[in-house]
C-alpha cells in the first residue's frame, strides 16, 4: 500500500467498523480531527502539499456538515485536482451543491434503497398518530385533564384509514415503501403526484393526480421529496390555502421543502389540523412556538435513527468509494449528473 492517503473520511462511522477496516487493508484511509472547523479544512484542502492533497475520494456523513459546513461552492473550488468523488451518507443530499463539482467533473454519490424502510416507518408511525390526535391525547393527560373529560381529554376525535384520503407527494424510493405499509390499512384512496406518471408496476396501488388535485381532495398529506432548489418551500401559503380545512400534514423529508413560517400560522388557523414533523427547516433549531403546539406530533430527525439503517447507509457509502477506486465511477451516482458523459472517463 502506498503511503500517500486516497480516502478522506469526514465524520465519525458508528456500525461499519469491520467494512472500513477491510477498505484500509488495501487504501490509506485519511480521517479528521473531531475538533475541524471549516476555517481550518479550507486550509488545509489548498496546501499544494500538505496531507489532503493526494485524496481522490472524500466520505462524508451528515453530522460532519458540524466540522466543515456545507459542501458548496467554496469547498467544491478549494478541493485538490486529485479528487474525483465525493460519496455522502444519505439519501438527501441537499447539503452538497451538487453544479459546482459537476463542473470540476467530481461524481457525487448518495445512499438511496438504504432509508426507505426505516423512513417510512417512521412516517407511517407520525401518520396515523397525526390522524387520530394522538399528541394531543397525550399532552392533555399530562396536563391533568383525564380523568373529568371522557376518551381524548377533550382532543378532537380522529380519523379512521376507512374514511380518508391520503396523498403521497414523492412516490420515489421512500414514498413507495410509505404506499407499501399504507396499503393493509385499508385507506379509502391512495393517490400521488409526481413530475410524471410512473409505470403502474411502481405505483403500488396509488393513483396519479395533478398537484392542484392532491391537494384538493386528501385528509393527510404526506411528503416524500429530496429538497433542491426547485422544492425548496414548495410546500407554502398559496398551498395550504388550496388544501381540505382541518388537513394532517406529514414530512419525513426535508424541513425547507415546508415553508415553517407558514405552517406555523396554517397550524394556528386550523388549516392543518395536525402534523408529524421528523425534520424543521432550520434543524437543529426548531422554533419554540412550534414545539409547543400539542397538535404537533414531532421527532428530532430520527427516520433513519436505527442500528440497521445507519449500519446500510455506511455500508453502501463504502460501496460507493470502492466502486470509484476500482471501476472509476461510483455505484450511486446522483440524479444530476446520470446523464453526464465524463462519468467514468
Ligand atoms: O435523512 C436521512 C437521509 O437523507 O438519508
Amino acid at each position: 500500500m502506498s503511503s500517500a492517503p486516497v480516502i478522506l473520511r469526514l465524520g465519525s462511522i458508528r456500525y461499519a467498523q469491520e467494512a472500513w477496516a477491510n477498505v484500509e487493508k488495501k487504501y490509506n484511509v485519511l480521517a479528521i480531527e473531531s475538533d475541524m472547523t471549516r476555517e481550518k479544512f479550507l486550509k488545509e484542502l489548498k496546501e499544494p502539499n500538505g496531507r489532503f492533497s493526494t485524496i481522490k475520494v472524500i466520505s462524508r456523513t451528515y453530522e460532519s456538515i458540524a466540522l466543515t459546513g456545507r459542501f458548496d461552492e467554496e469547498i467544491a473550488n478549494a478541493l485538490p485536482k486529485s479528487v474525483k468523488a465525493v460519496c455522502h451518507h444519505g439519501a438527501g443530499y441537499d447539503q452538497i451543491d451538487v453544479e459546482p463539482l459537476r463542473k470540476l467533473q467530481i461524481q457525487v454519490s448518495h445512499t438511496p434503497g438504504a432509508v426507505d424502510g426505516p423512513t417510512a416507518t417512521t412516517h407511517v408511525f407520525l401518520l396515523l398518530g397525526a390522524m387520530r390526535n394522538y399528541s394531543i391525547g397525550s399532552h392533555n393527560l399530562h396536563h391533568g385533564l383525564w380523568p373529568g373529560n371522557g376518551s381524548g381529554a377533550t382532543a378532537p376525535i380522529g380519523r379512521d384509514p376507512s374514511g380518508t384520503v391520503v396523498g403521497i407527494i414523492g412516490l420515489g424510493g421512500i414514498g413507495r415503501a410509505i404506499a407499501q405499509r399504507l396499503q393493509p390499512f385499508g385507506f379509502k384512496r391512495i393517490v400521488y403526484h409526481n413530475r410524471e406518471r410512473l409505470d403502474p408496476k411502481l405505483e403500488y396501488g396509488c393513483e396519479f393526480v395533478s398537484f392542484d388535485e392532491l391537494l384538493k381532495v386528501s385528509d393527510v398529506i404526506s411528503i416524500s421529496i429530496p429538497l433542491n432548489k426547485s422544492t425548496h418551500h414548495m410546500i407554502n401559503k398559496e398551498v395550504f390555502e388550496k388544501m381540505k380545512d382541518g388537513v394532517c400534514l406529514v414530512n419525513t423529508a426535508r424541513g425547507a421543502v415546508i415553508n415553517e413560517a407558514d405552517l406555523i400560522e396554517a397550524l394556528k388557523s386550523g388549516k392543518v389540523r395536525t402534523a408529524g414533523l421528523d425534520v424543521f427547516e432550520f434543524e437543529p433549531e426548531v422554533p419554540s412556538e412550534l414545539i409547543k403546539m400539542p397538535q404537533v406530533l414531532d421527532l428530532p430527525h430520527m427516520g433513519t435513527y436505527t442500528v440497521e439503517a445507519v449500519k446500510g447507509i455506511e455500508e453502501k457509502c463504502i460501496c460507493n468509494v470502492v466502486s470509484y477506486l476500482e471501476t472509476g465511477r461510483v455505484a450511486n451516482l446522483v440524479f444530476e449528473e446520470k446523464d453526464d458523459d465524463w462519468v467514468g472517463k
